[in-house]
């Protein structure tokens, strides 16, 4: 940190031409500025083709045009960016690199704080951090960071061999995995409702909880990039990351401080109590799906299997729910039950905490079946809570309906939340680690999720395509509730009270 607590750093971007960079995180690095959280700083791009400074500046500029909301300064901004063209396997480059460090160290004072940001593809990660350390980058006297870009592995062995390589020249407390959901405002507010509340604490475990329901739902398909997807599939794209990170912070104990090393740690512990799957208990406990042709919004979208990039008779899912059972104190059974989809009826990430009926209906005998009280966080993309309540209706007999107080974060605050890129860049610069996975957290998700991915890709599945892009998912989805006596809850946007 420097004065007036704004951190500095020399931000280095491996990728800096490509999608994320252009669409996040140059954005991101903007709005800090605008926003005047950091003043100290430089960018550095790099990637292969030949661009000069002044080139790579206008495409900075545009990327902010384009995807940010550029209001003044953006020249000023961009003037902190510079460029090298650089092939990752050159050795000679990174000497190159660090020579242009350590220049701009010198020009902005950045006293040696380094960022060392991994936006390329992940076969390309193990090398940049072992070239880091090899060719003298991380020699510095102020701090290093590794951010590193999902996906992290394919599955334990390759994550671990991962690990490895980019252990050789970065200490745990130095790498910053991320996962862009948990810089989401919402995601970030499941501790605090869950811990900041009377309401709520007592009644958070197995005694008054009958079910918990995480969705993240997108109505997008799988765009340009079809070659990374069909090696992934929702397990890997979205579970694995994503719904598992959100189970953790659901089910994990209080930590006792809110430090990065206690909340990680109780989530480490929340992973380490999923139910493990033999392999061919998997069909039980998971649904895939993959979705055919279809209509959104009167326009008609093509199967998964005839996306670019995708094999015809692909085997790979684009829509995954499941059932996860956590085998503690406070949570033996309480289902907690996971869905994603590409392709879905509407772009939406929720989480249902449905509570226990209570232990006698009094108003059986009125019109209105009782309906569970419900907890809806709404992460995107309307962010707030509402709780599904019971009450009177109006009038002189003593039915029932059901009542929703609702808290929208823009309607309390009046405020734009940052991107969830923004925050984690900034907790990066910040030395700020809770927001960014840990490795015990990566290595017990991929565990878990291993073993579907092994029973998965070892039988093909003759129902694909199941679902129909634009509709809720296959209907095995809703069977694998069913058989439990629940219901996937609807959470629709705008619903009114009566
Ligand atoms: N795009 C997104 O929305 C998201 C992306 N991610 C992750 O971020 C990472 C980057 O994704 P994305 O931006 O989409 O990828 P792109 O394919 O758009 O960009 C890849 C970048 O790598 C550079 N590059 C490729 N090969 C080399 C090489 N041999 N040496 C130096 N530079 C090279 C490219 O530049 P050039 O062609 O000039 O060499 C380009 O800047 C991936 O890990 C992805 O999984 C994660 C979440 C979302
Ligand atoms: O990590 C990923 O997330 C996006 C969905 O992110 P969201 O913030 O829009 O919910 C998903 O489209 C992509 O496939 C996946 O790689």
């Amino acid at each position: 940190m420097t004065e007036n607590n704004k951190p500095t750093a020399l931000i280095m971007i491996f990728g800096a031409t490509g999608d994320l960079a252009k669409r996040k995180l140059f954005p991101s690095i903007y709005r800090l500025f605008q926003k005047e959280k950091i003043n100290k700083f430089a960018v550095v791009g790099v990637a292969r083709r030949p661009l000069t400074n002044e080139e790579f500046q206008t495409s900075v500029k545009d990327s902010i045009l384009t995807f940010g909301h550029a209001e003044e300064k953006v020249d000023e901004f961009i003037s902190h960016f510079h460029y090298h063209s650089h092939d990752v396997s050159s050795s000679e480059s990174y000497l190159q690199l660090k020579d242009i460090a350590e220049q701009l160290d010198g020009h902005y004072q950045l006293e040696g704080n380094r960022i060392f940001y991994l936006a390329m593809a992940p076969e390309f990660f193990g090398t940049i951090a072992e070239q880091i350390k090899a060719q003298g980058l991380s020699d510095t006297d102020g701090y290093k960071r590794l951010v590193i870009e999902k996906p992290f592995g394919h599955s334990f062995e390759t994550a671990q061999k991962l690990n490895e390589q980019i252990r050789t020249a970065f200490a745990e407390d130095e790498i910053y995995r991320i996962d862009h959901y948990l810089g989401k405002e919402m995601v970030q507010n499941i501790e605090v409702i869950r811990f900041s509340n009377a309401l709520f604490e007592p009644l958070w475990n197995n005694r008054y909880i009958s079910n918990i329901q995480v969705t993240s739902s997108e109505t997008l398909g799988v765009e340009e990039r079809g070659r990374y997807y069909e090696t992934s599939g929702a397990l890997r794209d979205m579970v694995q990351n994503h719904l598992l990170q959100m189970v953790a912070l659901l089910a994990m104990e209080p930590p006792i401080a809110l430090t990065t090393e206690e909340i990680r740690s109780e989530k480490v512990r929340a992973l380490r109590s999923l139910r493990p799957m033999k392999v061919d208990e998997v069909n039980q406990y998971f649904v895939r799906g993959q979705y055919g042709e279809g209509t959104i919004d009167g326009q008609t979208l093509p199967a998964y299997r005839n996306e670019h990039n995708v094999n015809p008779e692909s085997n790979t899912e684009t829509y995954v729910a499941g059932k996860l059972m956590i085998d503690n104190f406070r949570w033996a059974g309480v289902p907690f039950y996971i869905r994603t989809g590409k392709r879905m009826d509407v772009k939406s990430t929720n989480i249902v905490v449905q509570f226990k009926d209570i232990p006698m209906n009094l108003y059986y005998k009125t019109e209105e079946t009782l309906n569970p009280n419900l907890l809806v966080i709404n992460i995107q993309p309307d962010e707030g809570i509402t709780l599904y309540l019971n009450v009177k209706k109006s009038g002189t007999t003593s039915n029932t309906k059901p009542m929703k107080l609702t808290v929208s974060n823009k309607g309390i605050e009046h405020i734009n939340s940052p991107e969830a890129y923004e925050k984690l860049l900034f907790d990066s610069m910040r030395g700020d680690a809770t927001n960014f996975t840990h490795w015990d957290e990566v290595a017990l998700s991929w565990k878990f999720v291993d073993t579907i991915s092994n029973a998965w890709e070892n039988t093909k599945d003759e129902s694909f395509p199941n679902y129909k892009a634009g509709s809720t998912g296959p209907l095995a989805s809703d069977e694998l509730l069913a058989e439990d006596g629940h219901i996937w809850w609807q959470v629709k946007k705008n619903e009114n009270n009566d």
